[in-house]
């Protein structure tokens, strides 16, 4: 018996992964960054036996169906490569994030079965090769693997796509992101078929593809200046630059809500007070807003006017995957 057991953290994108060069080996159209939150987390222990027939996958302590269990066999097919003797494994996710919130925890999940694998299996993976390892399972948790702000190198194959840590001089300690939890009943597309939809068929897609190299560039130089204003209107303008491709695609959709909506002009009446703070938005009606950390409680307080204060959780930056001792 082969045991590991992992935590890693959810991380939010600044410069959005949206599309794939690669969809098998999960090769993104452009580079990516990142911030690591330390409020969302996923605890992934996996226990590879040469008793077990089939691979069993418990998610918040809930046996999974066919589907959700296929996923993670394809990723387990990825690490038995790896093995003298291929075997099969019980995997067991619990997930830190408000279930409610309907938080995508597909980056933190992955990740921390992949680094889970590298300590059952002792496959002795530097981080860079279990990055490269958890981006085969979902493309934004190769980013989890590390703390703070990180880059998602898109490389031009498997081997040279992989995450790295930005050195930012600790300017990530500066800043604060603070969820909206907007559950909407309306079933989301999900974001792998959301990204191909565009990529196959959005006018605006090539687009977004040219601005994302030039908005990587601004905000490394943002974070490199500790500039808050730049780092905020970027990461503002990539998301909606992103989201503009949905609308775009055949068929047309969107992730927003009226709620998302409402909850942006939020955001824009709060900076016109001279609370600065941005928003982004990924595959879902959630509203995420970027602050400094020092004006997190006063943001807190005027987002509790306008909303529940269970939709509002504050989250700050967060450290490396790590092996945990159960
Ligand atoms: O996180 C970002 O950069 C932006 C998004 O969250 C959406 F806004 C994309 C996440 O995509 P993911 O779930 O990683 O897709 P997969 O590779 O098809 O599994």
């Amino acid at each position: 018996m082969h045991k590991g057991t992992a935590r890693a953290y959810t991380n939010i994108a600044l410069i959005k992964y949206w599309g794939k060069k690669d969809d098998a080996l999960i090769l993104p159209m452009n580079n990516s960054l990142s911030l690591t939150l330390d409020a969302f987390f996923t605890d992934t222990t996996v226990t590879f036996d040469e008793q077990y027939t089939k691979d069993v996958f418990y998610l918040d302590t809930v046996l999974q169906d066919e589907k959700a269990t296929a996923k993670v066999s394809r990723f387990l097919d990825l690490v038995r490569e790896k093995m003298d003797r291929p075997l099969f494994a019980t995997v067991e996710s619990i997930n830190h994030v408000p279930t409610a919130a309907g938080l995508a925890s597909s980056a933190s999940g992955l990740a921390a079965l992949a680094l889970a694998c590298n300590e059952a299996l002792r496959l002795n993976l530097s981080k860079t090769e279990v990055s490269r390892l958890a981006r085969r399972g979902s493309g934004s948790a190769c980013r989890s693997i590390f703390g703070g702000f990180v880059e998602w190198e898109q490389g031009t194959d498997d081997l040279s796509s992989f995450a790295r840590p930005i050195e930012a001089d600790r300017f990530e300690d500066e800043l604060a992101m603070v969820f909206i939890l907007l559950n909407d009943k309306q079933k989301d597309v999900s974001s792998r078929d959301g990204m191909k939809r565009t990529v196959d068929t959005s006018a605006f897609y090539p687009a977004w593809v040219n601005t994302a190299g030039e908005d990587l560039t601004l905000i490394k130089q943002a974070i490199a200046e500790k500039s808050f204003t730049k780092l905020g209107e970027v990461t503002e303008a990539n998301a909606l630059k992103m989201h503009a491709t949905t609308l775009a695609a055949t068929p047309p959709f969107t992730y927003w809500s009226p709620e998302s909506l409402r909850a942006m002009e939020v955001v824009k009446s709060l900076r016109k007070d001279g609370l600065e703070c941005y928003f982004t938005m990924d595959a879902g009606p959630n509203v995420k807003v970027l602050c400094k950390k020092q004006d997190r409680q006063q943001i807190i307080a005027r987002l509790t006017q306008e909303f529940s204060a269970e939709q509002i959780i504050c989250a700050l930056t967060g450290p490396d995957a790590h092996s945990i001792e159960t």
